[in-house]
């Protein structure tokens, strides 16, 4: 048995916990990180890397099918699932020395690769290893839900835990929930071959505005996928390669079974009642200061805070506590500047207020500029001009902005950075962008906000004439 005293024991080497870690180590912190599994946590392993790298698989299989558009004559794919596997696999490695232990190990973290959990309310025990730190960072995560659907126990399932590692092309591939995880897998596998159904409870992209969503889940209709929505599961069963999914809306038939209905965050054998450290079924309960209301030595970060679950979100959390840990300043997270995207091609993005929420808080003080793709020169010159820009304004300021189109996720950073510093629409409008850029949308939009008032404005006209008739 070893004892290491620290100033910050972190738990989790994921988005969160890697940045928390680094930041405080090369700020001079004694620094000790813990991960039981894999370095680099979901985003790197089986979440945001490998998705968006089958993504881009199933996005060169398509473009070949569509060149007749721009003059290409089109092709059928020669698809190898096999070799596309190993280009997420690649991917995967290639990334992964940056979350290496070598790398953390460099900035003087010391990394136990254990399990671990407190033995009281100040120390944790990791293998042989009891760490006594003067806080502790809560990064554990959140892994998938896996409701108690009859039949479920008897019958063979992917999750996104294992579905990167499938190298056989499922025949037909079933998904059961229609969420972020569930669409984008739906539209990566279906592009690379696959017969996709997806069964939503609810509404499949339910978080998303609700115009935009459906425009493209229409989309993802129209290239093969049955989306079906309103259907709960109520059990499945069969065995590998054919599977059978009943809803309240009928049965499904299918020879491979995702389940991507939602995430559970990671609390157990953390001993976290020994620590009295609150928690719930949303994850550990924290203020918007992210510490524990009932341990003030611990902190909590990423989907184990029970909010946004994005990466980014958590490298955001690991800003505002680094400030409280290291400097003891007040520090408390926001949530309304915090963007999202679903990365299917066209992609969806949103940032603060979608149009419903909007109009709930500002009533007629809201104004919603829309900006189509089809008006951008550059998505007509490449054949991309599906979708639109939705902007909620108020008093010349954007409170909200959805994106559904090509580079949906690039384009709504501008609005993420807006709506963060409070940047008048007039900067937006007003800045010089270079010509034919995607980016360009977002001028436009704002210049939408004032084209009304400037151009249909009698006044305006009258000032002009007079101008032109008296001013030398
Ligand atoms: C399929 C999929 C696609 C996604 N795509 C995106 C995307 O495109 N963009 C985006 O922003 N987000 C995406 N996400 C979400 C993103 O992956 C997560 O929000 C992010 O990984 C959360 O990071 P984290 O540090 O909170 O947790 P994690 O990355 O889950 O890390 C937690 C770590 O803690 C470790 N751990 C847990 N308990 C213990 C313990 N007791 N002792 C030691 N170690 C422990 C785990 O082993 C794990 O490595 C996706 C998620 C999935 C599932
Ligand atoms: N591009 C990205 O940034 C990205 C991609 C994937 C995942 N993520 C993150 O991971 C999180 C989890 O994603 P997710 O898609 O698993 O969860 P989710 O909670 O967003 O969606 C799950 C869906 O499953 C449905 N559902 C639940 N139980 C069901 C049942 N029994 N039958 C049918 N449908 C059912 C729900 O109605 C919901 O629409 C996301 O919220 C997001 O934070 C992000």
């Amino acid at each position: 048995m070893s004892l290491i005293k620290c100033d910050v024991c972190v738990i989790g080497a994921g988005s969160g916990g890697l940045s928390v870690a680094a930041g405080a180590a090369q700020m001079g912190a004694k620094v000790v990180l813990i991960e039981k599994g894999e370095m680099g946590g979901d985003c790197l392993n089986s979440g945001c890397v490998p998705s968006k790298a089958m993504l881009a698989a199933a996005k060169q299989a398509h473009a070949l099918t569509k060149g007749a558009k721009l003059g290409i004559a089109p092709a059928e794919p020669e698809i190898d699932f096999a070799a596309v596997k190993d280009h997420v696999a690649r991917t995967i490695a290639a990334i992964a020395p940056v979350d290496s232990q070598e790398r953390y190990e460099g900035f003087g973290v010391t990394v136990i690769r254990e399990h671990a959990r407190f033995t009281s309310p100040d120390e944790m025990q990791a293998g042989d290893t009891t760490i006594r730190a003067r806080r502790f960072v809560l990064a554990t995560g959140s892994r998938p839900l896996v409701p108690p659907i009859e039949g479920i126990g008897e019958v063979p399932f992917l999750t996104n835990e294992s579905i990167f590692d499938l190298r056989e092309k499922p025949r037909h591939l079933l998904v059961v929930g229609g969420g972020p995880i569930g669409i984008e897998m739906a539209q990566a596998h279906r592009r690379l071959g696959c017969e996709v159904t997806v069964i939503e409870g609810a509404k499949a992209l339910g978080k998303d505005d609700p115009e935009l969503a459906g425009e493209l889940l229409s989309m993802l209709r129209d290239e093969g996928i049955r989306i079906e929505e309103e259907a709960q599961v109520t059990s499945v069963s069969g065995e590998a390669g054919a599977i059978t999914v009943e809803t309240s809306k009928g049965r499904f038939e299918g020879s491979h079974l995702l389940l991507a209905v939602g995430r559970e965050v990671v609390t157990d054998g953390l001993g976290l009642d020994v620590a009295h450290v609150k928690h719930d079924g949303k994850g550990i309960t924290v203020g918007d200061d992210l510490r524990s209301v009932s341990n003030r030595k611990v902190y909590a970060v990423g989907d184990a805070a029970g909010g946004l679950m994005f990466t980014h979100v958590a490298g955001y959390h690991a800003g505002v506590i680094i400030r409280s840990i290291l400097f003891g300043l007040p520090s408390k997270a926001k949530t309304a500047h915090l963007p999202w995207a679903t990365y299917t091609d066209p992609g969806l993005a949103q940032v603060g207020l979608t149009e419903a929420q909007a109009r709930e808080v500002h009533g007629d003080a809201l104004k919603v500029i829309r900006a189509g793709f089809d008006e951008n020169d550059r998505a007509i010159a490449e054949g991309r001009t599906e979708g639109m820009l939705k902007l909620m304004a108020v008093k010349g300021r954007p409170v909200g902005a959805t994106i559904l189109g090509a580079e949906a996720g690039n384009l709504i950073g501008v609005w993420a950075i807006a709506i963060a510093s409070g940047t008048k629409l007039s900067k937006i409008a007003g800045a010089v962008l270079p010509y034919p850029t995607l980016g360009e949308i977002n001028k436009r939009a704002a210049g939408n906000y004032f084209s009304a008032s400037l151009f249909d404005n009698e006044w305006v006209k009258k000032t002009v004439r007079t101008v032109q008739r008296w001013v030398p």
